[in-house]
């Protein structure tokens, strides 16, 4: 479903401040594939998302997504086909339009211009009952302006209105990592239950090691823009924390230094 092919990306290349985000990275995610990606800062897994969503171009390599080359396309011509959530709870919604505006916009992403846009009764009822999936009585507050809504709040509407029209990649930016336990906690039980409901392929980056041992069918450490280990569902389903750890030691040599990677 997703397939990035031997791709490169460097930042300020030829100069003194030249950075190699990515490295020659092969990724292939099979449809409902769900890997999460951990590793130290500047690893590049931001990039790696980047480069999926088409923000950013790749200097060499390619990008595939359902058997089509869409690396030459920007983001906005990848929006039909790939949903993201970042780590800001404010970055994915629209603070000034109501619950129903903004599920109305995300209903409408990527599909033809001509295709009438507003709330009708239809709508209203389909995201009602979207919402009450989410369990925090949202479906009663569909006039609600979203800027009123607490971080957690807002963080699992994005949630929903990245996946219910499934796309057929979901990105996932450290979406839990700006809330507190508890809303991190519903949050990542949300993804879950998203990802499974509608069979989404899905990439997310956490630093949490415990949450990426946790979800999804198969994990990826990156570490200098190289993926470094890559866990199949059953290989990750043994794996511990302390085994990831171990893993990041022998790549850095000597020692753990980051302490970015001990959650
Ligand atoms: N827009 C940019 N311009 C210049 N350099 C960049 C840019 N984005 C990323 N980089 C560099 O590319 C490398 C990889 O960065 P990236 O953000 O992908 O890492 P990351 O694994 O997501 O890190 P973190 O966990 O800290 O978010 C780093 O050296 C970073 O400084």
């Amino acid at each position: 479903m997703l397939r990035l092919d031997d791709v490169t990306k460097i930042f300020f290349a030829g100069t003194a401040n030249e950075r190699a985000a990515l490295q020659g990275v092969t990724l292939t995610l099979e449809p409902g594939d769900f890997v999460t990606v951990i590793g130290s800062n500047g690893a590049g897994k931001s990039t790696l998302l980047n480069i999926a969503a088409g923000k950013l171009r790749p200097e060499t390599g390619q990008v595939t997504i359902d058997g089509k080359d869409v690396t030459a396309l920007a983001d906005h011509q990848r929006a039909r086909d790939v949903a993201r959530v970042f780590q800001d709870p404010m970055a994915g919604t629209a603070p000034h339009m109501t619950i129903e505006e903004n599920l109305a916009m995300a209903y409408e992403r990527g599909k033809s211009r001509g295709l009438r846009r507003g709330v009708t009764a239809a709508k209203r009822q389909l995201f009602a009952r979207e919402l009450a999936t989410l369990e925090l009585g949202l479906e009663a507050r569909l006039k609600a302006k979203v800027g009123m809504l607490s971080g957690g709040q807002r963080q699992a509407l994005s949630l929903l209105m990245a996946t219910f029209s499934e796309p057929k990649i979901l990105l996932l930016d450290e979406h839990t990592a700006a809330l507190d336990p508890q809303r991190a906690e519903l949050v990542a039980r949300l993804t879950a239950e998203a990802v499974e409901r509608h069979h989404l392929t899905t990439l997310m980056v956490t630093h949490n090691m415990e949450q990426a041992l946790r979800l999804g069918t198969r994990l990826v450490m990156m570490h200098a823009g190289r993926i470094i280990l890559d866990l199949d569902a059953e290989a990750k389903s043994r794996a511990t924390v302390p085994d990831l750890l171990h893993e990041f030691e022998k790549i850095k040599g000597a020692g753990l230094d980051d302490r970015t990677m001990l959650q």
